[in-house]
């Protein structure tokens, strides 16, 4: 029996969380008592054979910052993503609810962007690429416990307006130019994708570049535009930030490296 293969007999199915373009997210409970999220995966959306085939990697990959993959249910169609549950939901729809609270608790924030890298660490110590880090990519829990989700699908999305950099529903805003250029994925274009997270964390969820068009952001970033600093954020944070956003992939540090310095930072000031 396949350990990452899960009896939908198992599952008890309870209210939707969201839905988005690969399909329904539902909160649900397996074998009677682990809360779970359940993404029932949208017909032809994404390429199922390889992703069972992952599946397989993902349920290994274990952290504390990372949303685990309880595995899935793979014999009927659609096909079930079964998750660990975060109770607070999308770190962006977080971030945006609780603007008020959040502005003046600069310590939570850096602690917050400190989870993602830790969790990013990991990923990157394990040759692991995300493509798609984004706040509305991680999931908070109870604690103010931050977790990266979704790492690694994007490789296995059909539609090629997600997948290919001119496509209208690829995340430009958090793509650098080598990405922009020639999709060139790397863990330090990662990198580049947690600055603009930590601005979206320090900004409590907005759009990076305000209302410029895709096409516009790209010519900018290219040009080396860079987003400015959100008016609450420490320069030393800020400073960070910038280093994310290196033009050369080779001059933007590491998540470990990334990580030292925001806990030094975050010990300095608070
Ligand atoms: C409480 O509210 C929520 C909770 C969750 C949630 C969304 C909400 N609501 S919302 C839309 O943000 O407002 C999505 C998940 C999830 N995993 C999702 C997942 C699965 C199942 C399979 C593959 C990849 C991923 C990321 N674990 N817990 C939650």
């Amino acid at each position: 029996h396949d350990k990452w293969e899960i009896d939908p007999q198992e599952l008890m199915l309870l209210e939707e969380l969201g839905s988005g373009q690969f399909g329904v997210v539902r909160r649900g409970k397996w074998r009677g008592s682990i809360d779970v999220a359940v993404k029932m995966m949208k017909e032809g959306t994404m390429s199922e054979d390889d992703f069972i085939e992952e599946a397989k990697v993902m349920t290994k990959l274990q952290h504390t910052n990372l949303v685990q993959l309880y595995g899935v249910c793979s014999k009927n169609r659609p096909i079930f993503i079964v998750t660990e549950y975060m109770r607070h939901g999308s770190l962006l729809n977080y971030l945006r609810r609780h603007e008020q609270s959040l502005t003046s608790n600069q310590g939570l924030l850096l602690d917050m962007c400190i989870q993602i890298c830790k969790g990013m660490a990991y990923l990157e110590r394990h040759n692991y690429i995300h493509r798609d880090l984004a706040a509305r990519n991680c999931l908070v829990g109870s604690e103010n416990i931050v977790k990266v989700a979704d790492f690694g699908l994007a490789r296995y999305v059909l539609d090629d307006q997600y997948t290919s950099s001119g496509g209208s529903k690829f995340p430009i805003k958090w793509a650098p130019p080598e990405v922009l250029n020639y999709t060139r994925f790397s863990s330090k274009s990662d990198v580049w994708a947690y600055g603009v997270l930590m601005w979206e964390v320090f900004t409590c969820g907005k759009m990076p570049y305000g209302r410029l068009k895709n096409t516009e952001v790209v010519e900018k970033v290219q040009k080396g535009l860079i987003l400015e600093k959100p008016k609450m954020c420490y320069k030393e944070v800020y400073d960070v930030m910038r280093k994310c956003w290196s033009q050369l992939p080779e001059t933007r540090p590491s998540f470990r490296v990334l990580k030292e310095q925001l806990v030094t930072v975050a010990q300095r000031l608070l």
